[in-house]
C-alpha cells in the first residue's frame, strides 16, 4: 500500500501529512531532511509506549532519542502536567531548532503541542498520531491547548507541527471505544459540507470500525484533506474555522461537566453533541428532523452516544449552559453555535438565544 500525502497550505510553514499503513519504521526518513542535529525527543503516554513504543524506536534508529512517558488520560492535559513537561524538555537541552515528536492522541498532541508553543518562546515540534481522532483531527492544524476548570482547552496557542506523520497500523492497538470515539470526527466532516462522504460512512463505517485497512486509509485521507482546506484557508478561526466546532460547544459542556474522566471522552461528546446541534437546527425550523434523525440512527449504529440518557450520569441544564458560556466562539457574552441546514450543510449561528439553548437543554436532560 502507498503512502499518501496531504499538505496543509500554510505558506512558509505548510507541511505534509504523510499517511500510511506500516510507516512508524520509516519515520527517522521522513523526519531526518528536517533535523537540525540528529536528536529528538518523544513526548508519549505509558500505553503507546507499551503498545507502539519498539516500531518508533526502530524508525528512529541512528538519531539520538529521549524519551518522555506521562500519564494517559485527559486529566494530563493539565497546568500541572504543562509545567512538569516544560521542566524536562527544559532539562533535557531542548533548543529551538530542535524537533519533539508528539507521540500519542490528541490529549499527547495538544500538551505537546502547547508546551512547544511556548518552549524558548516556540520550538519546533512534530505528530505522530496513534489514534483515529488524532490522524483525523487533533495532529493537523495547530490548535494547541490544555484544560481549565472554567472550561476545555481554555489555555492554549495556535502553534503548527512541522510534519505528521499517521501510521493507520497504529490503530491495531487502540481499544474499540477508543475507536469509536475518533470516529465521531470522521462523520463530522461529511455533517459540515460533504453528505457524499457521510453517504460512504453509512454504508462503510463499519468495515472502517472493523479494521478495513483501505477503508482507513481513506477515511484519513479524506478527514485531513478537509481539514487542511479548512485550516489552509482560515488558520486562526476567525471565520469558517469555526465550522470544524460542529457539535463541540455542546459536547465540551458534557465534557467539562464530567471533570474531563474517562466516563465521557472528547469524541463521544462531539457525537451527542453534533445529534443535538442537528435537533436544536431541526427545532428552529433550519434543517428536517430526518436530517437529525439520520444522524442520530448513524452514530448510534456504532455505538456512540447520542442522547443524554446513554450518558453515566446526565448533569442539568444550567451546569452545561455554564460551560457553554466559556467556550472560545463566545462573542461579547453572546453564543456562537454550528448549526445546520442539512447533512452536509452546516453553518456558523452568531447571537443564539441562550435562554432558547437552556430550554432546549432542559427538555433534553429533564433537569
Ligand atoms: N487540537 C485539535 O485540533 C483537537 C481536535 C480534536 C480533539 N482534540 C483533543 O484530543 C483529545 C482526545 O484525543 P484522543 O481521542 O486521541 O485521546 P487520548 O489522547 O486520550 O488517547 C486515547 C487513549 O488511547 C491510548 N492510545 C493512544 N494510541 C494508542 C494506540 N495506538 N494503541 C493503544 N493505546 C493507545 C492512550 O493512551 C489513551 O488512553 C481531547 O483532549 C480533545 O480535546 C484536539
Ligand atoms: O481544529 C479545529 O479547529 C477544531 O475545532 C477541531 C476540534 O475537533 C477540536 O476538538 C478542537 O480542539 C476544539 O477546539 P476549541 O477551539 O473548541 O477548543
Ligand atoms: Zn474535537
Amino acid at each position: 500500500m502507498t503512502t499518501e500525502i496531504v499538505r496543509v497550505p500554510l505558506g512558509d510553514r505548510a507541511y505534509d501529512i504523510q499517511i500510511g499503513e506500516n510507516i512508524l519504521g520509516k519515520a527517522g526518513e521522513f523526519l531526518s531532511p528536517l533535523l537540525k542535529r540528529k536528536r529528538v525527543v518523544v513526548v508519549t503516554d505509558k500505553n503507546v509506549f507499551a503498545a507502539q513504543g519498539a516500531s518508533l524506536k526502530a524508525g528512529l534508529a541512528g538519531i539520538e532519542t529521549d524519551f518522555i512517558v506521562l500519564k494517559p488520560g485527559e486529566a494530563t492535559k493539565s497546568f500541572d502536567e504543562f509545567q512538569k513537561l516544560t521542566g524536562r524538555l527544559l532539562d533535557l537541552g531542548v533548543e529551538r531548532d530542535d524537533i519533539v515528536i508528539a507521540f500519542g492522541g490528541g490529549v499527547i498532541g495538544d500538551l505537546t503541542g502547547f508546551a512547544c508553543a511556548v518552549l524558548r518562546r516556540g520550538c519546533r515540534f512534530a505528530q505522530i498520531p496513534t489514534t483515529l481522532l488524532a490522524q483525523v483531527d487533533s495532529a493537523v492544524g495547530g490548535k494547541t491547548a490544555i484544560n481549565a476548570p472554567q472550561g476545555k482547552n481554555l489555555i492554549g496557542a495556535f502553534h503548527q507541527p512541522s510534519i505528521v506523520i499517521a501510521d493507520t497500523a497504529s490503530l491495531n492497538t487502540l481499544s474499540p471505544r477508543e475507536l469509536r470515539a475518533g470516529y465521531a470526527e470522521v462523520v463530522k466532516y461529511g455533517l459540515i459540507d460533504d453528505e457524499p462522504f457521510f453517504a460512504w460512512l453509512e454504508k462503510q463505517g463499519t468495515a472502517l470500525l472493523a479494521g478495513d485497512a483501505s477503508a482507513r486509509i481513506w477515511a484519513v485521507k479524506k478527514s485531513c484533506e478537509a481539514k487542511a482546506a479548512i485550516v489552509g484557508a482560515d488558520e486562526q478561526e476567525r471565520g469558517k474555522r469555526a465550522l470544524l466546532n460542529l457539535g463541540h460547544t455542546f459536547g465540551h459542556a458534557f465534557e467539562a461537566a464530567f471533570g474531563y474522566s474517562e466516563k465521557l471522552l472528547h469524541g463521544e461528546g462531539v457525537a451527542l453533541g453534533m445529534v443535538l446541534a442537528f435537533e436544536y437546527s431541526a427545532r428552529l425550523g433550519m434543517c428536517s428532523p430526518d436530517d437529525a434523525e439520520r444522524v442520530k440512527s448513524h452514530l448510534g449504529a456504532c455505538d456512540l452516544p447520542v442522547d443524554v440518557h446513554d450518558l453515566p450520569e446526565v448533569p442539568p441544564a444550567s451546569t452545561l449552559v455554564e460551560f457553554m458560556k466559556q467556550d472560545k466562539k463566545v462573542e461579547h457574552g453572546a453564543l456562537t453555535l454550528i448549526l445546520a441546514d442539512a447533512i452536509g450543510g452546516s453553518r456558523i449561528v452568531k447571537d443564539a438565544n441562550i435562554d432558547d439553548v437552556s430550554a432546549f437543554l432542559k427538555e433534553k436532560t429533564g433537569r
